[in-house]
């Protein structure tokens, strides 16, 4: 999908969150931006090396009178996975919500600063939210397949696309890269509510996949699954990374150690405090409010 696309007139939801956030120029002609976006370097602002695909400037986000954002400055690398974690309430789902513009579904939620999106900010008027959210897909906590078989989960998306050419084989390739074709091929026409929930959040993925995304945002994804299930998410994200941008809120460090390339630690407050390889999250933070969250001394 071309960035004209994203920005086509034909939005289905109110725009006036965006209208209001949207003060910033269009960052192809802001000198600003194109220093800051260094595509082989280190970027001096946000920490990030290689090639930012989501990149935040000064985001504040509040509810009403409770502020849940603090002026994050982050950028998230192209093909990698990020991990955001914090202790409850810090805003890493606030922030997740963000990219895709999910907050402007919340009437309370008011956005300030800037998003890119492949250096487009998605908070400007002409941003299409409907059109965004092709391009980055969400996947939720608790596996929300619609009430339809498996088959008609997966080409759904593509339908209301009028992505009918081929649908059979692309709900195939779909269910093949969510890892779920061997265990539903022979019953696409099943109910995907008679899923097991792994199954179900699998089924969520390929349906978020099916329409070919450049990222993949998921809260929490396997925070609802037993041991097993969330394995085999946790693989399964590893996998999608080879071909989108992956960032996964989650509250399990562990997880986040195991599967993630980047890792953003957020503290009370809405605060970014430390963004880097996960590794050296995990071994050697700079700041120690984030050592004492890794090692369990709050939060
Ligand atoms: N719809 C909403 N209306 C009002 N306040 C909200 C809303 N959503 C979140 N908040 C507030 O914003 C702050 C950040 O919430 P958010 O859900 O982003 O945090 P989080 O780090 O994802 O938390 P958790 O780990 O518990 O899911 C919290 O103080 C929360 O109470």
């Amino acid at each position: 999908m071309t960035e004209n696309e994203m920005t086509s007139n034909e939005s289905t939801e109110s725009t006036s969150t965006a209208e209001a956030a949207a003060s910033s120029p269009d960052p192809s002609g802001d000198p600003l931006v194109e220093q800051s976006i260094d595509v082989e370097g280190t970027n001096e602002t946000t920490g990030t090396t290689g090639k930012p695909v989501i990149e935040s400037r000064d985001l504040n986000v509040f509810y009403g009178e409770t502020q849940a954002l603090q002026d994050v400055n982050l950028a998230i690398p192209e093909k990698q996975v990020t991990a955001m974690i914090g202790p409850s309430g810090c805003g890493k789902s606030t922030f997740l919500r963000c990219i895709n513009r999910m907050n402007d579904l919340i009437d309370a939620a008011r956005v300030e600063g800037d998003l890119y999106f492949e250096g487009k900010n998605v908070y400007d008027d002409d941003v299409d939210p409907v059109a965004l959210r092709r391009r980055i897909g969400m996947v939720f906590q608790h596996p929300n397949p619609f009430p339809k078989s498996i088959y008609d989960n997966v080409a759904y998306g593509l339908q209301i696309q009028n992505q009918t050419e081929n649908l059979d084989e692309k709900v195939e390739t779909a269910l093949k890269r969510a890892a779920l074709w061997d265990e539903v091929k022979d019953q696409l026409d099943k109910s995907a509510l008679d899923l097991s929930g792994g199954q179900q959040q699998r089924l969520c993925i390929a349906r978020a996949i099916a329409v070919d995304p450049d990222v993949i945002l998921m809260d929490e994804p396997a925070s609802a699954l037993d041991p097993i299930a969330t394995s085999k998410i946790e693989d399964l994200i590893e996998e999608l990374a080879e071909e989108y941008t992956v960032v996964i809120v989650t509250h399990n460090m562990q997880q986040a150690a195991r599967i993630s390339d980047k890792t953003a630690v957020f503290l009370t407050g809405g605060e970014l405090v430390e963004f880097d390889d996960t590794d050296k999250i995990f071994e050697n933070p700079d700041s120690q409010r984030v050592e004492d969250y890794i090692t369990g001394k709050f939060g």
